[in-house]
């Protein structure tokens, strides 16, 4: 496979369509240069200088590679469990804990390819996990993950998960999956200096994530963001996800969540939130105010049936507003242009048909990319990432369909063509070069049964 080197320049010329996230017109098509998008052309405009490769895009919807903002990789191996096929989040959690405390490094490992790799072949060229399970035996679970990401040539903001309150002090999870504070912040530190990049082209970020209200103490939390304060690296956990969990607060610490967050240090724009459903305007106005950012979850949200997060209303106030699949337990899938469909449906919903696609898209990527603190990333701009994803419209599905951008969306695509990441092709006609997606398939899900038959 040719891949774009720094010295040539690549002219992804004339596509069928394009979707920038901005207001540029790239109807002649994108030059790339050592990793990034060195023109946008309108149409009918050539490069500035002439290309060393040509890729006719005559086939191709344009998109920026898309960013998924919230997941959990290791649930892959959960899909689709019939004990909690049908059950609201603390049930369903309370039922799944001791299932996944049994997970080994081999199971992470192909539970992290699987998921990275189904993203990857729906577009998706950055990726943040929330991994929060460290069973003994996998005290490297991030390390396992930064290995799977780089394998397969995507970017990734990988975060140091914990859980630090357990059954026996009124937490939800088992006191089995539940870790020392200060072995939490070690090894948070720890990853931070061994893998954390900084820089327009980072391929690794790491974040740190205590896992949520009811399973994390306050003081993980306060001590959690004076750390990433002091590392400079950015903070995520679950918020609001739940009417369950709006009553824990109130129970334990006598505060709505948000007035929680706030007490612990977290009403910041270094923080991203998972889930943000259960806000009132006033809280929504202070999210705005801190700029704290919102992963917006929607199949999970429906699956789980956990409410619908006010997304237009958090976007009014300015809060940064990206896309998340949320882990495959509760979704089930891994697929983010399908994740932006669901995202524009539940919207219409809540707000009505003038919910657009572009607007949709643009959460799955420009969003996303701030959420994630990412601006080098999700638009199709000079300077930025060479992170883009190609959609053919050959399939059945679209017969028919006239306005390319909008077909995406509508007529549901699942798959992406090409995808690219700063500059080097990593999905070539619909395929991962280097990976046996048939062997991948076989392991997993036997390590999937092997994990539920305990
Ligand atoms: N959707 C999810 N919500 C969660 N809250 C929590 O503490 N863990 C989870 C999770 O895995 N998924």
């Amino acid at each position: 496979m040719k891949q774009s080197t720094p010295d040539r320049r690549l002219w992804l010329k004339n596509p069928l369509a394009a979707f920038t996230a901005n207001d540029l017109d790239a109807g002649g098509g994108v030059v790339l240069a050592g990793g990034l998008i060195a023109e946008v052309l309108a149409a009918g405009q050539s490069p500035a200088t002439p290309c060393e490769e040509v890729f006719d895009a005559g086939r191709h919807v344009i998109t920026p590679g898309l960013v998924n903002t919230h997941h959990h990789f290791y649930q892959t191996l959960t899909r689709a469990w019939a004990p909690v096929a049908n059950a609201e989040l603390f049930p369903w959690l309370k039922t799944l804990y001791p299932v996944w405390a049994r997970l080994t490094p081999k199971d992470l490992r192909l539970a992290t390819t699987a998921a990275l790799a189904e993203l990857l072949l729906s577009g998706c060229t950055t990726a943040a996990d929330h991994h929060y399970l460290f069973p003994h035996g996998l005290e490297d679970a991030i390390d396992i993950q930064v290995e799977a990401v780089r394998e397969l040539g995507m970017r990734a903001t990988l975060t140091r998960g914990s859980m630090s309150l357990g059954e026996h002090d009124g937490g939800l999870p088992p006191q089995s999956t539940v870790q020392d504070p200060d072995v939490i912040l070690a090894d948070s530190e720890r990853l931070v200096a061994a893998y954390h990049e900084r820089g327009d082209d980072a391929v690794i970020q790491i974040a740190l994530a205590p896992c949520s209200p009811f399973s994390v103490t306050r003081e993980l939390m306060v001590e959690s963001a004076a750390l990433a304060e002091k590392l400079d690296v950015r903070l995520h956990t679950h918020l609001a996800e739940t009417l369950d969990e709006e009553d824990f607060c109130r129970e334990k610490f006598g505060l709505r969540t948000v007035d929680y967050l706030e007490s612990v240090g977290w009403l910041t724009d270094r923080t991203w939130l998972g889930h943000g459903i259960h806000f009132d305007d006033a809280e929504i106005a202070r999210l705005g105010a801190a700029g704290t950012g919102i992963a917006h979850c929607p199949s999970s949200n429906m699956r789980l049936a956990s409410g619908t997060a006010r997304i237009l209303d958090l976007e009014a106030a300015g809060v940064p507003v990206g896309l998340g699949v949320d882990g495959s337990a509760s979704n089930d899938a891994s697929n983010m242009i399908q994740e932006a469909r669901q995202a524009l449906y539940l919207q219409r919903l809540r707000y009505g048909a003038g919910v657009s696609v572009e607007r949709a898209l643009g959460w799955a990527t420009r969003g996303s990319a701030r959420v994630l603190g990412r601006e080098s990333l999700g638009e199709i701009a000079p300077g930025r990432q060479a992170d883009l994803a190609l959609f053919t419209l050959d399939e059945l599905r679209f017969s028919g369909s006239h306005d390319p951008v909008a077909a995406l969306l509508l007529c549901g695509a699942d798959r992406a063509d090409r995808v690219m990441v700063g500059g080097q092709w990593r999905v070539v006609d619909g395929r991962i070069p280097g990976l046996d997606l048939g062997a991948l398939i076989a392991e997993h899900s036997s390590a999937a049964r092997r994990l539920v038959n305990g």
